[in-house]
């Protein structure tokens, strides 16, 4: 408890309804130094929370949640709101194994009305929720948080067309600050540039008066409409996209100006129908490193406070993400027809490396993964090659783009889809473990996982040369193994794996990030009497049946080792094969992977030992079940 800090007085969003505006002010500041405290320590969204620390506190002033909702699109901006809501001495937990989570989370308090992660889905779970409270009859509010990057997913339209057609009592805050991971992009984000500056009622004002001008008695029709209600404005209200859709637009308001935003957001409150309030914040506010590098302290890892400098581990292998950056580019420079797509994360998928060098070959669609993928598709039918980045969790928002639009014409399309695996600390609604699962059982698929960062090289060079039909491979988050990156490229034949060692004994069959973890297994059990072989299968599909049906039947015991989900994945992709062959019978098959069930947050070490699969919990599992 230090000396009479307000915050020290808030333990719950009743605490702010007595406030004066002068102690609300303080609270902020004092609420913006705890978030950069607990976030140059543990990492997280330092960014996008500081934009929003008045505009959540006005909120919780204005609003009575539980009872109202708060619903966070993608959630990454919410821990103002979790440190209101009675999480602030659990706040320095934030993001680390069994801690608080990084997003609002049902489970986690009953102040989180909806679990968030992905982004775009506020508005239709606000949707939702409005319209379960009017068919029992109950009243409260209803309040979607969604960004400007977040508006520009297609999810956030779909939504706005049914309120706008039900007239749904919901508000909506468009929390506007220009960037997404990186700048904005867009005509959404052009078009709300314009209501910030007011632009759009300069320049249609301006065009009305001049085209009446010219015309016979215009100046008494511009008289006229000047006298309706509203005049001019009215008619070419700065939000009429919102206003045409049966959405009210308020706005836009300083969204660090608590005075502005209360009677604001309780005119809002008063309003029958569905309403858009237009706030202008400031990403990184009140910190001038992410003032001033936004899209750096997005996402951050820990960092020094006084620099701003991250603290990075020394010596630590060039992630994937820059091997795949580097090699993209360096595949680009040769051939032409080859081009890079990211939902709005260069940087995250290293695309950015691309776009600098070849601009007019980059296309940054947005937070909209699924017309990213069926934009790829149309490029594939003129012979363009394109490499669709997408993290492995967020491309499973365009799952029926990669089934009916790529895989049924059988386009070839690269899907390249980083974050494959545990993630960390962004917890479940990231780890990128469904991508085997989902890939595997589509005709014409093409399913790659490379064994290190040099493999990766030459899986991305396989993929731009195989274009008999769509081919995907998957990365993890982080650092790769740390192997010589100098090998000359070279092309992977498809559907063969790559026997690393022999074994009498038994085989392990692994594939992608778990081929180290293999190695290591088979290391430990050879200190126990037991030979295994271990074999890198760098393809889920095709398989390499051949050398899996003669391995079977030298040691009858198949061990399979995948960073994905087992139901469906790889190790049941080889029991099928096993069982087509007429193998199954004479071959004990034990698969290691995720559980069926939803992985929590935390370093990837303990994630990992949670679910057995460190090699000592490996080894030891084999060598009972020898
Ligand atoms: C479907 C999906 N795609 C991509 C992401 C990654 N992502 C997280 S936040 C973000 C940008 C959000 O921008 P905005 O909504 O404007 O919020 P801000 O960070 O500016 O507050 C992106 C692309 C995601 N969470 N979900
Ligand atoms: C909130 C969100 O979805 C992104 O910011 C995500 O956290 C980025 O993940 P990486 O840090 O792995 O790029
Ligand atoms: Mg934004």
């Amino acid at each position: 408890m230090s000396e009479n800090k307000i915050l020290d007085r808030v333990n719950s969003p009743l605490d702010l309804k007595t406030l004066t505006l002068k102690e609300m002010n303080r609270l902020a500041e004092e609420i913006r130094q705890l978030l950069i405290e607990v976030v140059s320590k543990n990492g997280g969204h330092l960014a996008p929370n500081l934009g929003v620390v008045e505009l959540t506190i006005a909120l919780h002033r204005v609003f009575d949640s539980p009872r109202d909702k708060f619903i966070f699109d993608v959630g990454h901006q919410a821990y103002i709101h979790k440190i209101i809501t009675g999480r602030k001495e659990a706040f320095p937990t934030l993001r680390t194994y069994k801690g608080l989570s990084g997003f609002p989370k049902r489970q986690e308090s009953e102040h989180d009305a909806f679990g968030v992660g992905h982004s775009s889905t506020s508005v239709s779970a606000a949707d939702g929720i409005a319209a379960a409270r009017d068919l029992k009859g109950e009243n409260y509010h209803v309040v979607a948080i969604i960004g400007d990057g977040a508006m520009t997913g297609g999810m956030s339209f779909e939504a706005l067309n049914h309120i706008g057609d039900t007239g749904r009592r919901i508000i909506i805050i468009l929390n506007d600050n220009e960037m997404s991971i990186s700048k904005n992009v867009g005509a959404m984000s052009q078009y709300l540039y314009q209501l910030r500056t007011g632009e759009t009622y300069n320049k249609l004002k301006h065009n009305l008066e001049n085209w009446l001008g010219d015309m016979k008695h215009g100046d008494d029709v511009l008289e006229v409409i000047d006298r309706v209600k509203g005049g001019v404005k009215y008619l070419v209200s700065p939000g009429s996209i919102f206003e045409y859709l049966g959405i009210k637009y308020f706005g836009p308001v300083d969204g660090h100006d608590i005075e502005a935003l209360l009677p604001m957001l309780t005119a809002a409150k008063r309003e029958e129908g569905p309403v858009l309030i237009h706030v202008v914040t400031k990403k990184g506010k009140g910190y001038t490193p992410a003032e001033e590098r936004p899209n750096e302290f997005h996402g951050t890892g820990p960092f020094d406070i006084a620099t701003g400098k991250k603290i990075t581990k020394p010596g630590a292998p060039p992630t994937y993400t820059s091997v795949f950056g580097k090699t993209l580019v360096e595949l680009a420079e040769k051939d032409k027809s080859i081009v890079a797509i990211t939902a709005a994360m260069p940087e995250g998928t290293g695309t950015n490396l691309f776009a600098q060098r070849f601009p007019d070959r980059f296309f940054d669609v947005g937070i909209a993964e699924q017309h990213a993928v069926t934009f790829a598709a149309g490029l594939a039918t003129e012979g363009i090659k394109p490499v669709t980045a997408i993290y492995s969790t967020f491309m499973q928002r365009a799952y029926d783009q990669v089934v009916h639009d790529i895989c049924m014409q059988n386009l070839p399309v690269k899907l390249c889809m980083d974050r494959a695996g545990l993630v960390g600390d962004d917890g479940y609604t990231h780890h990128g473990v469904f991508d085997y699962a989902y890939l595997i059982p589509l005709p014409n698929m093409t399913v790659m996982a490379p064994k290190d960062e040099n493999e990766l090289r030459h899986m991305l060079l396989t993929a731009m040369e195989y274009n008999a039909g769509p081919i995907s491979l998957r990365y993890p988050r982080g650092s790769g193994v740390g192997v010589n990156l100098s090998e000359p490229l070279h092309t992977l034949p498809i559907g063969k794996a790559e026997t690393l060692r022999e074994g009498r004994d038994l085989t392990i069959w692994a594939i992608g990030s778990m081929v180290a973890e293999a190695e290591k297994t088979a290391d430990l059990l050879q200190a126990k009497g037991i030979s295994a072989g271990v074999v890198n299968m760098r393809f889920a599909k095709p398989l390499d049946e051949d050398l899996l049906c003669e391995n079977a039947a030298k040691t009858h015991r198949i061990v399979t080792m995948e960073e994905g989900v087992l139901k469906g994945g790889v190790g049941d992709a080889v029991m099928e094969t096993l069982n087509r062959y007429g193998q199954m019978h004479m071959t004990a098959v034990l698969p290691f992977g995720i559980p069926d069930e939803f992985i929590s947050q935390g370093d990837k070490k303990l994630l990992m030992h949670d679910i057995g699969l460190t090699p000592e919990q490996m080894a030891e599992k084999i060598s009972h079940w020898m």
